[in-house]
């Protein structure tokens, strides 16, 4: 479809240019001076008409023979020289590995292919059949009451027996309770409170009230639920009402292949090039964590965001970590995505990098741990032959299906820094 797209005698072509003529005719013009660099940025990137050029996204996988299919096949292609940017020299334990840093944003690192394709593929699974159902809680269970084994499972069984197809049921059924403005879709901005070591006792005692189920939504399908999966929570509880982790309900076990995965990423990285003796950012009170990063990061929340094509996360930045400095790690799984980073404010032009399946971020340091950051486009058609269907595997069948429209994003933080412990903290508070 997106090759049709770039061929304007296609019926593609001219049913899009259609759809974004009729849109835009009672457009004011002086809208697009109020904007923002970074909301620029995001308009251009959405725009499904003329598709976005994208020879200014940092495409990092054009420098690796091995993936000149993936990208062919891929259609949508960025710039290996885009911005400027820095490879770094291998540590001797992961000498495969590619690294690569821009000082446009001190303390990111980006490093392309870093999972194989079986690791990939063990991660969607992971994603979808182990992770996505309860005791982790995802965006539908605060309005539906999600079968025990997770909707994934359920809709396994009902590909070879369409009877299994169960109906979820709305948790509220009666319309006595107010309605909830959280309906399942995109993720909800609110404004919070950068957490930090001081604020943390107050910030633990705010209220977390549960969210409200709504009461107009209708008993579902299985099957129709699974496509409005948007998020699951990793670790630590997360309360999206106040955007503030909630302590009370105790640390959720992180998964060992997972936090192998987190563990080995930042392990690969040599930190001391990254940062280096000139490196200029305010570490704080704790001085330069980076030195220790390679034995004392542990990762012990996150979420796996679920994106469907025409979805995007809009410019936030993660504050909610007590630690505001050390390694978040972001996997990248199935369709690729235009991924934008930027600065303290939406003021700085965001740098807009090309993230593909396998494709590894880490954001670190004072700059980018609070930099905004956003993905305002998913690039249609572009799952790796590696996650698409195979004639000889029946089993990857439905994983191929949902992936085919699907990016998966596993975002994998490190709340209190090292020697913090919020148990003991609020004990001796008397809270
Ligand atoms: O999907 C991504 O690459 C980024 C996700 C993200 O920024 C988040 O979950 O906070
Ligand atoms: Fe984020």
């Amino acid at each position: 479809m997106s090759i049709d797209l770039h061929d304007p005698t296609s019926a593609a072509y001219k049913k899009a240019k259609r759809q974004y003529l009729n849109s835009t005719r009672n457009r004011k013009t002086t809208a697009e001076l109020d904007w923002t660099p970074f909301r620029a940025a995001e308009k251009r990137f959405k725009a499904r008409f003329p598709p976005p050029n994208l020879s200014d996204v940092l495409d990092l996988a054009l420098l690796e023979d091995t993936r000149t299919l993936e990208i062919q096949t891929g259609v949508w292609k960025g710039s290996s020289n885009a911005i400027d940017y820095r490879e770094l020299s291998p540590k001797a334990s992961s000498s495969n590995i590619k690294a690569y840093t821009t000082p446009r944003i001190p303390g990111l690192v980006l490093l392309p292919g870093f999972l194989a394709p079986d690791k990939q593929r063990e991660l969607v699974r992971w994603s979808l059949a182990d992770h996505a159902r309860q005791p982790n809680e995802t965006n539908l269970d605060i309005h539906y009451i999600l079968p025990e084994d997770g909707l994934w499972n359920v809709c396994e069984r009902a590909r070879s027996d369409p009877t299994q197809d169960i109906y979820v049921q709305p948790r509220a059924s009666t319309s006595e309770l107010p309605p909830s403005d959280e309906t399942p879709g995109p993720r909800q901005l609110v404004n919070n409170t950068p957490a930090t070591p001081d604020n943390f006792l107050l910030l633990s005692a705010t209220p977390k009230p549960p969210s409200t189920p709504s009461t107009t939504v209708q008993p579902a399908p299985a099957s129709a639920l699974l496509r409005k999966l948007r998020w699951a929570n990793i670790g630590w509880y997360y309360h999206w009402g106040t955007k503030q982790y909630d302590f009370t309900k105790g640390k959720g076990k992180i998964d060992d292949v997972l936090a192998d995965v987190c563990q080995s990423a930042v392990n690969a990285v040599d930190w001391a090039q990254v940062y280096g003796p000139t490196d200029t950012s305010d570490w704080g009170e704790s001085g330069p964590e980076w030195k220790t990063w390679s034995e004392d990061y542990e990762p012990d929340a996150g979420i796996v965001n679920f994106y469907q094509i025409k979805d995007t996360l809009m410019a936030h930045v993660d504050r909610s970590e007590v630690c505001a400095t050390s390694p978040l790690v972001s996997i990248s799984l199935g369709n690729a995505a235009v991924f934008l980073i930027g600065g303290l404010t939406r003021d700085t032009e965001p740098v807009p990098v090309l993230l593909r399946s396998g494709d590894v971020v880490i954001m670190s340091g004072p700059a980018c741990r609070r930099a905004y950051h956003g993905v305002p486009r998913i690039l249609e058609n572009s799952l790796p032959e590696h996650l698409a269907a195979q004639p000889d595997e029946p089993q990857w069948a439905p994983f191929a299906e949902y992936m085919d429209t699907t990016r998966i994003n596993i975002n994998v933080r490190q709340v209190f820094p090292k020697g913090f412990d919020p148990v003991l903290v609020v004990e001796d508070s008397n809270l």
